[in-house]
């Protein structure tokens, strides 16, 4: 999905309210460059077929290995996918307009906001400098001068003090020799004279420090700056993030550094002209968050002692320009928890856009996903080029992950770290090129902390026999859920119904409550329906199996919790043999859930023969070609089907499992789209 503020072209700008100029910004032109004229139809340098065959996986690409593949100069043209976000970014970079970022992790939102620095004109860079205040040593001035003068000032002035002192040395050397002649050959006294050259000495010394004063401290320096600043605010304490003041334990006495010269400078000044880019921006404390707010409204912002205790607290510096496109960063999280003002800010004077997780498969896609390839090698310096089947492989890879039929995943840090992986394993062989062979070992090898746990749980879960039941047991079933993003993971839920006291209740702990408790009342308005059953005046007992290491993500249980509880109801028993994932309507409709695939693998690691999914899902099943000998996929639509497939034997005549088996109208599709068909019963 993509959205975004106020960038919809097709509109009138007054009509979308295009956001108002702040801080002197420029008002949307017409001439609002396109992603056309700034060069976004890259084309991989490298010879493309003349007719791309829609199934091959370089979409054309003709190439022995990355080598040949030319990857852009410029940022912007290195992103892949993320359209939206990518023209956004030129708008607000053209506009200088602030951007809110939001998407999943490793979506190349801190490359985009890199790449809106590289857009925005380098000619307006400045440099800033602090200056002693005679009048008031407390409240250094500031000057601002074109990026490049601040170093010259700095040497003019350090000249000057040079010059100065070395007048002041000559003169010293010259009295405290009248003196000392004076003592020794006139007055004849040697020690009074060596005292006095002393006190001379000293009183020089301490005089030149004056001279010292003067010479400005250069805040920020942009003399070799080769693109408009950016800076990553992600994380930043105050200090670091708004300037700071160091304290001086001398503070007086002829002994203390002047005030401008322990003036630090914070993010917000060094992105003066350029980006400020701020990840997870609900971390940084609401003082900060009040304090960015200021900068950006002002346009310019003091620097202060952090530290009350500090001798920096005295210290205020005039204000210090603070002219930055902020660039905010985060997960859907981040979003709700920023301060409102500040979201307001954003939202009032820039865009909102919601980064992409997946795109569309297409051959000119994979084309880039190979050119992601060669980017990724050359970023790094030190692997070896791709031959054309190992970047197959790993756009195969990207295929999988998207977890989504006809997509690649955009959630190209993770990708780039398998292609890092593959890389580092053939350097470590001393290959020539990365092979097909050490993307699939890099497979292996690049597994998350989730992925690692999940596989850890399973070969314990064996140990133990916990999960692979044999036969048919009342009342229990084998759910399936995902671990972190990328793990699957078996997870048996029980289920008993007894004779309630009062009304009944449905008794599930933890996190999870809340999902047994939907999932039981979505089955009972079923069973209601279907019987004369009520088991709202029964309570019904719900128990995860070992959870404690991951997470049941959202509702995609419910269809194994009502498959539970009817069986524990009627007293049938569940084939243990079989594992399911799907979500549960009121009308018995099974709705499809996330991350099919790895809850697929899950199953079939676990030594399950058979796995029930929603019909909806089916299309995203891109299991790995080991595990489709292993098990049969039955996509399922209705929960009359779950029941057909998961419940032991023939149902007594007319009661709920039968009514519910029998449910017309609903077409039943049980055939297996993956793996050699095994005998399913009927
Ligand atoms: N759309 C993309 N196009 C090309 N490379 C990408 C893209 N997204 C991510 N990458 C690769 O992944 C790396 C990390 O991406 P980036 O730091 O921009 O992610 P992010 O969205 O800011 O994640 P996080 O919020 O975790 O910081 C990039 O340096 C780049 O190599």
């Amino acid at each position: 999905m993509s959205n975004e503020t106020n960038t919809d072209d097709s509109l009138p700008d007054e009509e979308v309210g295009e956001p108002r100029p702040e801080n002197g910004h420029e008002p949307p032109g017409d001439d609002e460059p396109t992603i056309d004229d700034l060069g976004s139809d890259v084309e991989v340098n490298a010879e493309v077929a003349d007719e791309v065959d829609e199934d091959d996986l370089l979409g054309g690409l003709q190439i022995d290995s990355t080598a040949e593949i030319e990857v852009p100069d410029r940022l912007v043209d290195q992103v892949i996918g993320q359209e939206h976000a990518r023209d956004v970014v030129m708008k607000a970079a053209k506009q200088r307009r602030h951007v809110m970022m939001i998407g999943s992790p490793g979506t190349g939102k801190s490359m985009l906001a890199k790449a809106m620095s590289e857009l925005l004109p380098k000619e307006e860079l400045q440099d800033v400098l602090v200056y002693h205040n005679p009048d008031d040593g407390n409240n250094p001035k500031v000057r601002t001068v074109p990026a490049g003068k601040g170093e010259q000032i700095v040497e003019a002035h350090k000249e000057e003090a040079r010059k100065r002192n070395q007048m002041r040395s000559f003169l010293m050397w010259i009295i405290i020799a009248v003196v000392l002649g004076y003592s020794l050959i006139i007055a004849g006294q040697i020690l009074l004279g060596i005292l006095a050259a002393g006190v001379i000495y000293l009183a020089f010394r301490y005089g030149s420090r004056g001279g010292d004063a003067m010479i400005p401290n250069l805040l920020v320096n942009n003399a070799d700056t080769q693109t408009a600043p950016f800076e990553d605010a992600t994380g930043a304490h105050a200090g670091a993030l708004l300037g700071d003041v160091r304290h001086d334990p001398f503070q007086s006495g002829g002994m203390e550094t002047p005030s401008h010269d322990r003036v630090e400078p914070g993010a917000i000044h060094q992105a003066n002209k350029g980006v400020l880019f701020v990840d997870e921006i609900n971390t940084l404390d609401i003082r900060s968050q009040q304090h960015l707010m200021t900068a950006i409204q002002e346009g310019e912002f003091s620097i202060t002692g952090q530290s009350e205790r500090s001798s920096g607290a005295m210290v205020q510096t005039e204000p210090v320009p603070t002219d930055f496109v902020m660039v905010a960063a985060g997960n859907l999280d981040a979003m709700e928890n920023m301060h409102p003002a500040l979201r307001s800010r954003i939202k009032g004077y820039g865009y909102e856009v919601y980064m992409d997780d997946t795109i569309e498969d297409t051959p000119e896609m994979r084309r880039k996903y190979a050119r992601f390839v060669a980017q990724e090698v050359a970023k790094d310096g030190r692997l070896p080029d791709f031959t054309a089947t190992a970047i197959e492989e790993v756009i195969l890879e990207a295929r999988r992950r998207a977890g989504r039929k006809g997509h690649l995943t955009l959630e190209l840090r993770n990708l780039g770290g398998l292609v890092r992986v593959a890389g580092d394993i053939a350097r470590g062989e001393d290959a020539a090129n990365t092979t097909r062979q050490h993307v699939l070992q890099a497979k292996g090898r690049s597994r998350s902390i989730e992925q690692q746990l999940a596989d850890d749980y399973i070969e314990r879960r064996k140990d133990y026999d916990i999960t692979v039941g044999e036969g048919f047991v009342t009342g229990r079933v084998n759910g399936l859920a995902v671990m972190g993003e990328d793990s699957g993971i078996v997870l048996p839920v029980m289920a008993e119904v007894t004779p309630s006291q009062g009304p009944g209740e449905v008794i599930a702990t933890g996190q999870l409550k809340e999902m047994a408790e939907e999932a039981v009342q979505n089955v009972s308005a079923i069973i209601k329906k279907f019987s004369d059953e009520d088991i709202s005046q029964q309570d019904v007992h719900i128990q995860f199996v070992q959870v404690g290491e991951g997470g049941v993500d959202g509702d995609s249980a419910s269809i194994t919790v009502a498959t539970a509880v009817i069986s524990a109801l009627e007293g049938v028993a569940v084939d243990q043999n079989l594992a399911m994932t799907g979500s549960l309507s009121v009308r018995g409709d099974v709705l499809p859930v996330g991350g099919v695939t790895h809850k697929i693998e899950a199953a079939a690691k676990t030594g399950l023969d058979r796995v029930i999914i929603p019909a909806a899902n089916e299309q995203d099943v891109m299991i790995e070609d080991e595990y489709k000998e292993q098990i049969e996929v039955i996509p399922v639509s209705h929960i009359s089907e779950v029941l057909d497939v998961a419940l032991e034997g023939e149902p007594e005549k007319d009661g709920l499992v039968d009514r519910l088996k029998n449910i017309t109208g609903q077409a039943l599709n049980k055939q297996s789209v993956k793996g050699p068909s095994s005998p399913s019963p009927q």
